[in-house]
């Protein structure tokens, strides 16, 4: 409530002394005219101050903006109270007003998103300033140039101010509908409440100037910044928390809004060549070469995610149906394998053997040596078992210290060979086991086999072999039995 009793104050003050003076330009309507700035760039800054990580670079790129406006304020309050004989004054003022541009192009146009690259950032900084260069130069020469004989030339200005400040303000519109966190619409808001009456007041205070300022003239530059004083200190409305645009649209506008920036270089490329054909021409090719830079950045960038993305779901894939400790598959492998197995063994008239093996005391193993060892002794028999195997053939941690192997194409007979040849192999992984009558690591086997004529449930297997483990086992372990011996 205090600041809008200080800026209600600060109007009627300037209006009052303006009107007392008869001059818009006097030192004190201009003091007061600071004031309503100075306290809309207060405003500003306490927001930049108060708001998430996030959200502050665009608070502060407005409080540059009005920065700038202040800037422009003293210089032209410096030239009412020490003239200004070389012209330089009036030369900084419009270096402040062209400079005003390159935060107000930069808060509407980025994406402010994380993970863009650098190099798109620094490409629209030094498009900003391209902008601003061009825009001085462009007044500088339309104004004080050879061209400003030219009646014409003034109203060229005027056109193309008014085009940079409408652009602007509707692409914070823009900006503000199509933003999804209420922190960001609140920011477009202020920002295109504050460009868009800034737009409205500049093109009535420019016409208004050709033909010599009245009194009431300096009052219109408030405008603005007590409205953004105002927006930045009070409570956002409501239908600023209540609207919440589909993501569709956020992503669609926050897409296009660099175009802006290319166009607005473009537009100033065509002014250009009333004063060089040869600037105007460049400058638009700039604007070409930049937006098709920063087009391939950016895509370049997504290309990098996609490829990220796409290992990352094939890294996953693979370790879902991976057993964490061997890297073998796992039980919710090989149900659907040895499905898909049995099927087709049937469909090519082939048979299938499945192996149950089972590593021999590894209770005491674990017991004596401790789990960390046990884990170890897993792993090794994991990987001697794989190594033993076609490129057809599968081995799955069934659970604990037991291990299913597929075999496509295998008889009882093969299966048996190839049960003991991957008895064989771990037996001279020679892994010490104190507690067995072997001195070493052994495994025993359960083999049940699907024939061709008949096409077996998975489960059903796996309890035949199951059935001829238990054999193994009671039989002195460290040895291969079939099942159909066992029926
Ligand atoms: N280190 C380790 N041990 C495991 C793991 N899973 C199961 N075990 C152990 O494996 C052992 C299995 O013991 P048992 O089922 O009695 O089998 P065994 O001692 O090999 O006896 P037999 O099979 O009759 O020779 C238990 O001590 C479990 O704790 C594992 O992932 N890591």
């Amino acid at each position: 409530m205090r600041v809008v009793w200080l800026l209600l104050s600060l109007l009627v003050a300037h209006l009052v002394l303006a009107n007392r003076s008869g001059h818009a330009e006097d030192v004190w309507p201009q003091l007061t005219m600071l004031a309503v700035q100075g306290t809309a760039l207060w405003a500003v800054f306490m927001r930049y101050k108060r708001s998430p990580t996030l959200i502050r670079l665009p608070w502060l790129l407005l409080a540059l903006a009005v920065l700038m406006q202040v800037l422009w304020g003293s210089t032209n309050l410096l030239t009412t109270v020490l003239g200004d004989k070389g012209g330089y004054l009036s030369a900084l003022a419009t270096v402040f007003s062209s400079l005003y541009v390159i935060p107000c192009i930069f808060m509407v146009s980025r994406s402010f998103v994380r993970n863009e690259p650098r190099a798109v950032a620094v490409l629209d900084l030094g498009m900003s300033c391209v902008v601003a260069g061009l825009l001085y130069e462009f007044f500088t020469q339309m104004l004080s140039g050879p061209l400003a004989k030219d009646p014409s030339s003034i109203y060229i200005v005027l056109y193309q101010a008014d085009a940079i400040d409408f652009s602007l303000a509707i692409m914070a519109i823009l900006r503000l509908l199509g933003a999804r966190s209420f922190r960001w619409r609140f920011f477009y808001y202020a920002a295109s409440s504050y460009l868009l009456v800034n737009a409205i007041v500049a093109t009535v205070y420019n016409r208004v100037e050709l033909h010599g300022l009245p009194w009431w003239a300096g009052s219109l530059i408030d405008i603005p910044h007590a409205l953004l004083a105002l927006v930045a200190t009070r409570q956002p409305p409501r239908w600023l928390r209540a609207y919440r645009p589909s993501l569709v649209v956020s992503q669609t506008i926050a897409s296009f809004a660099p175009i802006i920036l290319s166009m607005m270089v473009v537009v100033l490329g065509v002014s250009m060549t009333r004063i060089s054909f040869v600037l105007g021409l460049s400058t638009a090719c700039a604007s070409v070469l930049f937006y098709g830079l920063r087009v391939a950045f950016i895509q370049s960038r997504h290309m990098d995610m996609q490829r990220a993305g796409d290992l990352s779901a094939l890294r996953l894939e693979q370790q879902v149906g991976r057993d964490p400790l061997t890297g073998i598959a796992n039980r919710a492998t090989l149900d659907t394998r040895l499905r898909e197995a049995l099927q087709e063994g049937q469909r090519t008239g082939q048979c299938c053997s499945l192996l149950m093996i089972d590593i021999d005391f590894f209770k005491q193993y674990n017991d004596s040596l401790g789990h960390v060892a046990g884990d170890a002794c897993l792993v090794s028999v994991a990987a001697a078992l794989s190594s033993q195997l076609r490129a057809c053939d599968l081995v799955a941690r069934y659970g604990g210290e037991e291990f299913v192997v597929v075999l496509m194409d295998a008889s009882a007979e093969r299966a048996v060979e190839a049960g003991r040849r991957m008895a064989g192999v771990i037996e001279r992984l020679d892994i010490p086991h104190r507690c067995s009558p072997y001195e070493r690591i052994t495994v025993s086997i359960g083999i049940s086999t699907q024939t061709p004529d008949i096409l077996m449930d998975p489960v059903f297997l796996l309890e035949e072999a199951d059935r001829a483990l238990y054999l193994a086992k009671n039989n002195g372990r460290d040895r291969v039995e079939v099942a159909d011996e066992v029926r």
